[in-house]
């Protein structure tokens, strides 16, 4: 999909939330598109783990990992998991690892910054709930489209 965030608000305006968070870019593919499914998780990315290891359908994770950079909730092999499911994106609200090789996989990868500390997996967290963050509620079945210029996120699918 041809993902243009400044496009979408130009012709869609106030039914997008724009999000203030500064994300980096860590997967290889700059611009996503999709419906949302959510994670909350803190320094245990068990529950993202399962999720991204499950059909991604062309949909985006969004996780909120209350904005921590201790640990990483994502590297290699979570994001390889990822686009062998056919998930679109990651965006997390925390950090991720193996960015090097994280640059070579055809996933839209977003994250505040990266720490090599791994996560626990106990599984601890909620699915399918609302977060927020950067100003803007991610619900699931919201569809979130990101690139360069930021994150924005609607009720339906605009395009
Ligand atoms: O396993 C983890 O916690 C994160 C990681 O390094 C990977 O996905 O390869």
């Amino acid at each position: 999909m041809d993902v243009k965030t400044a496009d979408l608000i130009d012709d869609f305006g106030d039914e997008l939330r724009s999000c203030e968070t500064q994300f980096r870019q860590y997967g290889a593919r700059p611009a996503f598109a999709g419906p949302v499914s959510t994670v909350r998780c803190r320094h245990d990315n068990g529950l993202v783990k399962r999720r991204l290891s499950t059909p991604g359908n062309g949909g985006v994770l969004v996780v909120d990992g209350a904005g921590s950079l201790a640990a990483a909730l994502l590297g290699d092999m979570i994001g390889a998991a990822a686009v062998a499911h056919g998930w679109a994106g990651v965006l997390i609200n925390g950090a991720v690892r193996d960015v090097a090789e994280l640059r070579t996989l055809d996933l839209g990868v977003k994250a505040l910054g990266s720490n090599p500390r791994k996560s626990v997996k106990d599984g601890a967290g909620e699915e399918d709930v609302p977060v927020s963050f950067g100003g803007v509620e991610f619900r699931p079945g919201d569809w979130l489209y990101s690139d360069e210029d930021g994150v924005v996120v609607a009720n339906r699918q605009l395009r």
